[in-house]
Formats: C-alpha cells, sequence, structure tokens
C-alpha cells in the first residue's frame, strides 16, 4: 500500500495552513493510502524525518511550503529515490506553477493522489542544491530584504522589489560557459531550471524542467526605463536563447541556454537560491543534475 509523508511548512507564503494536516490525512485515507504528517524542520535538518519515512515504509514524499521548503526537503531527501509531490503553500511557488500544479491546495492533493510521476532537473551552485531558480545581484538582494522583512507573501516582495530597483547598482561579472568568456556588467543574473521567478511572472519561458539545460538571463547595464522594457519583453516570451559565443559586447538582455556555467563575481553581489538568501561566494560553479528527482505532476 502506498504511504505518504506530508511535510508542512508551518510559515511559509501567507496562508493558514491550520486545517491542512487534518484535510490531508482524511483525504489520503479516504483514498486508501497510509499518510504521516510532518513539519518541515526550521533547521533543514532532515535526518530524524528521514528515519521516520523509512520506519513507515513511505512511498511517496508531499512537501507543503514554498520553493525554500522545496529545495530543503528535495536536497535532503532524494537519495531515498521516492517520488515527491507539492502542495503550494509559499510566497512564489516558482516550481509547482512550472510544472502545472493547481494553486488550491485541495486541487493539488487530488493531482498528487492521482499523478504519475515525471522525472525533473536540478543543479547545483557550488555544490549547493538548487531546484528552481538562483539569481546574483538585484533579485537576490530582494530576497535578502524579504528573509528580513518579518511579514511574507506576495504583497512583501512587491514591496521589497520596488524600494530595490530603485535603488539597484549592476555589478561586473564574467559568464564562462565552456572556453568561452564573456564580461558584463549586469543589475542581475538569473539561473532558472523553471521557467519563472514565482506567482507565474516568467523570466524564462522557454525553461523545461526536464531538457538537461540550466536558462540564463542577464539584464546587463542600460538606463532604467530600459531595464524595465527588456525585463518585459524577456517575460512575455519575445526573446530566444542563444549561443554565448554568437553575443556581440554590449547586448543589454542575454539569454542563454547551457548544461553548466561558471560565474565571476568580483564584487560579491547577493545570492538566493530558490528565492532564499544564502552567502555569496567570488566565482560560481553551476551544474544542472538531470533528472534529479521525480515530481507527481500532471
Ligand atoms: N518549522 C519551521 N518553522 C519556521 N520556519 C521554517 C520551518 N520550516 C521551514 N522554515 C523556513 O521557512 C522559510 C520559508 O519557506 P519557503 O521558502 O518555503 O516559503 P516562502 O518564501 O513563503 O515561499 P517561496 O519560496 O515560494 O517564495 C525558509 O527559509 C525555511 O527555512
Amino acid at each position: 500500500m502506498r504511504h505518504f509523508a506530508y511535510i508542512i511548512n508551518p510559515i511559509s507564503g501567507t496562508r493558514s495552513k491550520k486545517d491542512l494536516p487534518d484535510y490531508v490525512a482524511t483525504r489520503t485515507r479516504e483514498a486508501g493510502f497510509g499518510c504521516t504528517v510532518y513539519s518541515s524542520p526550521r533547521d533543514g535538518d532532515y535526518s530524524a524525518i528521514e528515519k521516520q519515512l523509512m520506519a513507515h515504509e513511505t512511498t511517496d514524499i508531499v512537501i507543503a511550503g514554498g520553493d525554500g521548503t522545496i529545495n530543503a526537503a528535495v536536497g535532503a531527501l532524494r537519495h531515498l529515490g521516492l517520488p515527491f509531490g507539492i502542495i503550494p503553500c509559499g510566497s512564489g511557488n516558482g516550481l509547482a506553477f512550472s510544472a502545472g500544479i493547481p494553486k488550491q491546495p485541495r486541487l493539488a492533493l487530488e493531482t498528487i493522489l492521482s499523478a504519475a510521476p515525471a522525472p525533473v532537473d536540478a543543479y547545483t551552485v557550488n555544490g549547493r542544491f538548487a531546484c528552481m531558480l538562483c539569481g546574483l545581484g538585484l533579485d537576490a538582494k530582494v530576497a535578502h530584504d524579504f528573509a528580513n522583512a518579518g511579514t511574507r507573501g506576495l504583497m512583501t516582495y512587491i514591496e521589497k522589489s520596488i524600494a530595490n530597483f530603485f535603488t539597484a547598482k549592476p555589478h561586473p561579472f564574467t559568464l564562462q560557459v565552456e572556453d568561452t568568456h564573456y564580461p558584463v556588467e549586469a543589475f542581475f543574473i538569473s539561473i532558472a531550471n523553471s521557467n519563472q521567478f514565482g506567482n507565474n511572472v516568467t523570466i524564462a519561458p522557454k525553461a523545461s524542467l526536464s531538457d538537461g539545460l540550466l536558462d540564463v538571463v542577464v539584464l546587463a547595464k542600460q538606463n532604467k526605463f530600459s531595464l524595465v522594457l527588456q525585463a518585459a519583453r524577456q517575460c512575455l516570451g519575445f526573446n530566444k536563447p542563444r549561443e554565448l559565443t554568437t553575443l556581440t559586447s554590449g547586448t543589454s538582455l542575454l539569454y542563454l541556454q547551457a548544461p553548466s556555467i561558471i560565474i565571476h563575481n568580483p564584487e560579491g553581489a547577493h545570492l538566493h537560491i530558490d528565492g532564499d538568501p544564502v552567502d555569496t561566494a567570488h566565482l560560481l560553479d553551476i551544474q544542472v543534475i538531470p533528472h534529479a528527482f521525480q515530481l507527481l505532476m500532471p
């Protein structure tokens, strides 16, 4: 018999999750399966939960949280080889929405109970697990401010994005794909596995969750009006990915796909991984992990 483990983050997003444990347990048992409900560990240490998963002969792991919770749970538990499901309960829910998982927790649960697992890529940033989107510069600074804001949710995210937009300054970077080096001053660099930032705002509309490629988007130094226009063109899917070797210097928006990339970050621009702020580095080695885990998705 299938046995579902639900890992619920009590603080992600803004929606109350008070009734969620009872709801998922009742509905899962009604469907004829076993289940256990856990709270996500605040410190990201999943070793105690892992022991429980094995003791209960768990067959499926369902994460109710945002991208940060998915990152921590999948990074810690994917070696078990069990399929993951997502009930989107975060502020952005980029991976869940990229995978077409419904926003409503009840519908997401029905998808999980009936879906077949499909492989999804992930990647590492200097060896650290990432599954959705990481970024350097402006959006990472927003992630740092968001984490310190005291409130979560979309409105807080928008407020922090607007405040940072007006003060943002470009940073020097060098992109390295195989033997090609491309120096660029940029407001931000996003490296996406999913096709969006979250909340269905696309950053790399062509990004596939399972093509073995990362989508890299760079917004280079330009005036802020042009920055908005270029970002809008990218979000609306007007740009096509190009080879780094074909880009001329002075290009205001770079969009490329590669299985790995090295980014030199001499000024130590802020870094986020899956929406959570992390310590930055002067050299970032980013490598895709093809078919890193199985996701229950429509
Ligand atoms: N039991 C817990 N108590 C308190 N904090 C927790 C707990 N479990 C996880 N966390 C923290 O919750 C934070 C937010 O999680 P998550 O990223 O999933 O939500 P979000 O930021 O609201 O959504 P999204 O990432 O989709 O924008 C993470 O930084 C994580 O460390």
